[in-house]
């Protein structure tokens, strides 16, 4: 499975809580193919959050292997957790995680910053991104001028500042009407077939397994359908 760009072998997290132990997955093994579409499906509780939290390395494995793009991410040390997730895996969530007192274009360009692009450079990338996810006219506004679906376009285009391997994806219609939500989803699969990226999408809409290369199904933390890898993904470069 030389292409596989995240392979997780026999991973647990449990969480000590004050009425015991809780297996929040119990034993996961799947791999994942370059420049896919995964929706990660489950019941709530049945260990959505906690897996992709474990992908991007924001939170540890109790055991088991993690690698995302070679990297095993449970043995890494703080500096390259934090290089990882600003270079290679980036996150969308449901809440959309924007700076409200920043514009739409000043949110895009913060990764940038913080890699230390110059600002000539940040300008061009943010106008690109920002056209990219359709609001090339909406760059001066603030998150809160913003509509919801357009919230997430930005946190979108922000996530793909740093061109990532791995785009995460916590319930990320999870606030938006269905309209709004399906346009996001068409999005995140347009940005998978045109940029070679994959992208894990934690979802309970059903409505994604129709656009998905891989569904992967977790119940009480175990996998019970979609750890084997397809051929490959449909990358159209
Ligand atoms: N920090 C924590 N401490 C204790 N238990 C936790 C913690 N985080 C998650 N859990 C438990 O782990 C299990 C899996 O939770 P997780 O949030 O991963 O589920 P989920 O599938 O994402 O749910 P939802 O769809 O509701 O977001 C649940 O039983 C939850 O209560």
């Amino acid at each position: 499975m030389s292409d596989a760009i995240v392979v997780v072998d026999d991973l647990t997290r449990t969480y000590s809580s004050g009425g015991g132990d809780v297996a929040a997955l119990a034993g996961v093994t799947f791999s994942l193919p370059a420049g896919a579409l995964i929706a990660l499906v489950g019941r709530s509780g049945s260990g959505k959050t906690t897996l992709l939290n474990c992908l991007g390395g924001l939170d540890t494995p109790s055991s088991g292997r993690v690698v995302v793009d070679g990297t095993n991410v449970g043995s890494l040390d703080d500096r390259a957790r934090t290089e990882l997730r600003r270079d290679r895996v980036a996150y969308v969530f449901q809440t959309f995680g924007l700076v409200p007192m920043l514009s739409a274009a000043e949110n895009v360009g913060l990764p940038l910053r913080m890699r230390g692009v110059d600002s000539r450079e940040r300008e061009a990338r943010v106008a690109e991104l920002l056209d990219r996810v359709g609001l090339a006219d909406h760059a001066r506004q603030r998150p809160a001028e913003l509509s919801g679906g357009q919230q997430q376009r930005v946190a979108i285009a922000r996530a793909l500042a740093n061109a990532p391997k791995v785009l995460i994806a916590d319930e990320p219609t999870g606030q938006l009407d269905a309209e709004t939500g399906e346009s996001i989803m068409a999005l995140l699969e347009d940005l998978v077939r045109t940029q070679g990226m994959t992208a894990v999408i934690a979802t309970h809409d059903l409505r994604i397994r129709e656009r998905a290369d891989v569904v992967l199904v977790l119940s009480d933390g175990r996998l019970v359908d979609g750890g084997r890898m397809p051929a490959a993904g449909r990358h159209r470069g």
